[in-house]
């Protein structure tokens, strides 16, 4: 086994995955059903990882903001998970893989209101929706979760990205209303609506990202201020979660290209976690029919093979 690539090889494969990056530049096309995400560079690629004693590696444009999107449903969940019982979470949403598109309603109606997973945009919606019911300022909370998971306290939302969200909720507004159809939301749909959209606006690079989400790839523990974020139990099951619902219904093909733990997000980020060694946050804008970037998932295929290791063999 080589997962303990020392500091210089594996720094020379993330500059390999970077230069060759642009190979994936002739596919896929940036998300423009948000116009403020369209108007990205389609042609960036970063990639930082966060060991689990905290140093970083990184290579690309690893230190350039992107928009965060579904990325931000992880952060999200565990905020939900930090402050609420299993119950209350868990009598709302389920825990299984949705075989649908991100932003599917048809299983939403199905199942009277009752999300698959906390990935998927209903999901999120309601995993929101459960914030805002119990916690004061839950806009303000989100931000300094992400301040203190990624230690950079300038982290914040992007106000042009939410509001150009907003101006085009009508898919979101359509889950919401569903789930409070149902019985499922409790909150105004325009507040539950408002919060989730700034969340996913917030700019993060790819450094910052690893960090903050290294605690899953260290038993709950986040490295760079050695405080504790979950249990390692709740640990396993958020892993568990990324592994089969992360990247929506393209998560099988992940699982078998990639092995790891996985979030993508409109934005063209992915953050992968390999347990007990690192976090990964790959971006790169240009986009698969799936909603997942396309030379993102590339190089994390490349960095597993590289590394030699999976917790799935
Ligand atoms: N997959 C995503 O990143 C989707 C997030 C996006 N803000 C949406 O709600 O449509």
């Amino acid at each position: 086994m080589t997962a303990d690539l020392d500091h210089d090889a594996l720094q020379a494969l993330l500059d390999r995955l970077s230069k060759d990056a642009p190979r994936c530049f002739n596919e896929g096309k940036v998300a423009d059903y948000i116009p403020a995400l369209g108007e990205v560079d389609p042609n960036h690629f970063g990639i930082a990882v966060c060991h689990v004693d905290a140093r970083v590696q990184y290579a690309g444009d690893a230190l350039t903001r992107f928009s965060i999107q579904s990325i931000v449903k992880v952060h999200a969940l565990v905020l939900a998970m930090q402050r609420l019982a299993p119950d209350d979470i868990w009598s709302r949403v389920g825990r299984e893989p949705s075989g649908q598109a991100f932003n599917s309603m048809v299983q939403l109606e199905v199942e009277r209101g009752v999300p698959r997973n906390p990935f998927i945009n209903a999901g999120a919606l309601l995993v929101t929706d459960l914030l805002v019911s119990r916690i004061v300022s839950t806009q303000y909370t989100l931000r300094e979760h992400l301040r203190r998971l990624s230690g950079s306290d300038d982290v914040g939302f992007d106000e042009r990205v939410a509001r150009s969200e907003m101006d085009h909720k009508a898919r979101n507004a359509a889950l919401a209303y569903l789930m409070k159809a149902y019985g499922n939301l409790d909150a105004d749909v325009e507040t539950v609506l408002d919060t989730y959209f700034h969340g996913c606006s917030v700019a993060m690079n790819c450094v910052e990202m690893a960090r903050s989400v290294a605690f899953l790839a260290n038993r709950g523990v986040n490295p760079l201020d050695g405080s504790r974020v979950v249990s390692p139990v709740e640990t396993r099951q958020l892993n568990a979660l990324l592994l089969t619902c992360g990247l929506y219904d393209a998560a099988g093909d992940f699982a078998w290209r990639v092995g790891l733990p996985g979030k993508s997000g409109v934005g063209g980020g992915i953050i992968a976690i390999l347990p007990g060694r690192m976090s990964i946050c790959v971006w790169s804008p240009r986009l698969d029919g799936y909603g997942n970037s396309i030379a993102g998932r590339h190089a994390l295929e490349g960095l597993v093979e590289g590394i030699g290791f999976s917790p799935l063999g």
